[in-house]
């Protein structure tokens, strides 16, 4: 298992309805992330950045099959030894139906990770076009136990906790989260790496679409809590060093986990 792992978070400016440009930008910043030394051993990708939130248009701007997504990125992994959490895509079924799906890629160029969003944001109407994924995201990086979320599904702490009961020592979040809810992201992110003793990584975008002005604000959180690295608001590429060993480490000093009470909390109750 993966001692330490560099973390490399590309917070784009998704142009939204464009995808020809955003797989040549996301190209672009892929090869400056791994430019750098030293190289990263993980990059992470935000929320729908092949498409943005051009939701009027999604039938014809989605992936078929996520079948470009999924070439670009295990080539680009394979050829830089390197994982990439690519984000998520508008990615288009064989029934018609649009998912936004987050894929993970080893250095092998396998698919390690493919999940798509369960919790649609209707501020944002996403519920009128897309589908809502049925399965959790979890898999394995490295060798160590991950999970991933999409965006509005951090407002779900059941979720995360899931997650973390499933063994995820790290969290991916792609997203695409706007002002006025930089508070709400901030907090929540927190929260869920406090709650769950383990480590968020976070990639949000940057840039404006329409009225939308999104924040980016990216970030890793520690099992503690800690922001162990966060951005502006202007694309840029976020690095950062996590230890996992701190994960055992904090779930030791406090033994949440241990110490809870489900048989009180998880039973059903009427709604
Ligand atoms: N793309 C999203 O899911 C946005 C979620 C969001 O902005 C929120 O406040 O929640």
């Amino acid at each position: 298992m993966a001692g330490k792992l560099r973390l490399a978070l590309v917070q784009m400016d998704v142009h939204a309805g464009d995808p020809e440009d955003n797989f040549a930008r996301l190209e672009q910043l892929l090869e400056e992330a791994v430019a750098a030394e030293p190289k990263p051993d993980v990059i992470v990708v935000p929320e729908m950045w092949n498409t943005g939130y051009a939701l009027d248009r999604i039938q014809e701007l989605a992936d078929p099959a996520g079948v470009r997504t999924k070439a670009f990125v295990s080539d680009f992994c394979r050829r830089h030894r390197v994982n990439v959490m690519a984000g998520s895509i508008a990615e288009k079924r064989e029934s018609g139906d649009v998912t936004n799906t987050a894929y993970g890629f080893d250095r092998e160029g396998h698919e390690i990770a493919a999940y798509s969003k369960i919790h649609l944001f209707k501020l944002m109407d996403e519920h009128l076009h897309l589908e809502a994924g049925g399965q959790l995201g979890r898999f394995e990086l490295e060798g160590v136990q991950a999970g991933v979320m999409i965006c509005y599904d951090i407002r779900f702490p059941e979720l995360a906790r899931r997650l973390a009961l499933d063994g995820a020592k790290v969290l991916f979040v792609p997203a695409e989260w706007p002002h006025p809810r930089l508070h709400h992201w901030r907090t929540l992110l927190q929260a869920r790496a406090i709650e769950n003793q383990m480590f968020v990584v976070a990639c949000n975008r940057s840039g404006v679409s329409g009225d939308t002005h999104f924040f980016g604000h990216s970030m890793v959180v520690d099992p503690w809590g800690e922001i162990v690295a966060e951005a502006g608001e202007e694309e840029t590429i976020v690095r950062a060093e996590i230890d996992l060993a701190l994960t055992d480490e904090v779930r030791g000093r406090i033994p949440v986990f241990a110490d809870r009470r489900p048989q009180l909390y998880e039973q059903h109750s009427v709604d």
